[in-house]
């Protein structure tokens, strides 16, 4: 059976937006996945430390045959793909990948939480699945429209079409 799942992408080293250009294509790629559809991307404040430049991100909605942990496996596979290195806790980063919504499942254990628990924080997660999907829900039935407007401002700036490498 097939689930619809939500992916947040986010860079802010080694030429961003191709590293989330990459991220997509791979994430099509996935065992039996497939694309749905990719949001535009955006460069937006970083949250956390603010010695750091801005990051640029997205999210990508795919189709999956994957269990949960099983994709978040593969999310990290990517992750670590490009080099990723964690150094400083929400400091910069080549590539996060972050299980934002996974059907309509809750999941609490020690290695994902899902839905992603700081969703409602993040507008740079919440403005790229409003343009994936408007009417957009949590299983508890939370619209996403709504979150986005009870959000923090991060100063998100679309990126135009053809500065996707
Ligand atoms: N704007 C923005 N800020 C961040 C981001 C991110 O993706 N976008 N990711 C972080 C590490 O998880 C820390 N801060």
């Amino acid at each position: 059976m097939k689930t619809d799942a939500f992916i947040g992408l986010g860079s802010n080293l080694k030429a961003p937006a191709a590293q989330l250009a990459r991220a997509v294509a791979e994430l099509a790629a996935l065992p039996t996945t497939t694309l749905v559809a990719q949001s535009p991307f955006y460069t937006s404040s970083p949250v956390g430390p603010q010695n750091q430049p801005d990051f640029v991100n997205g999210a990508a909605w795919i189709s999956t045959e994957l269990a949960p942990h099983a994709l978040l496996d593969q999310l990290q596979a990517i992750e670590q793909a490009h080099g990723r290195e964690r150094l400083q806790h929400w400091g910069p980063r080549t590539l996060d990948l972050d299980l934002l919504i996974f059907g309509n499942h809750e999941l609490d254990d020690e290695r994902l939480t899902v839905p992603h628990r700081e969703l409602h924080n993040r507008d740079f997660a919440l403005q790229p699945l409003l343009d994936l999907k408007p009417d957009l829900t949590l299983p508890d039935g939370t619209k996403i429209v709504t979150l986005r407007a009870q959000c923090p401002d991060n100063r998100l700036r679309k990126l135009p079409p053809p500065d996707y490498p």
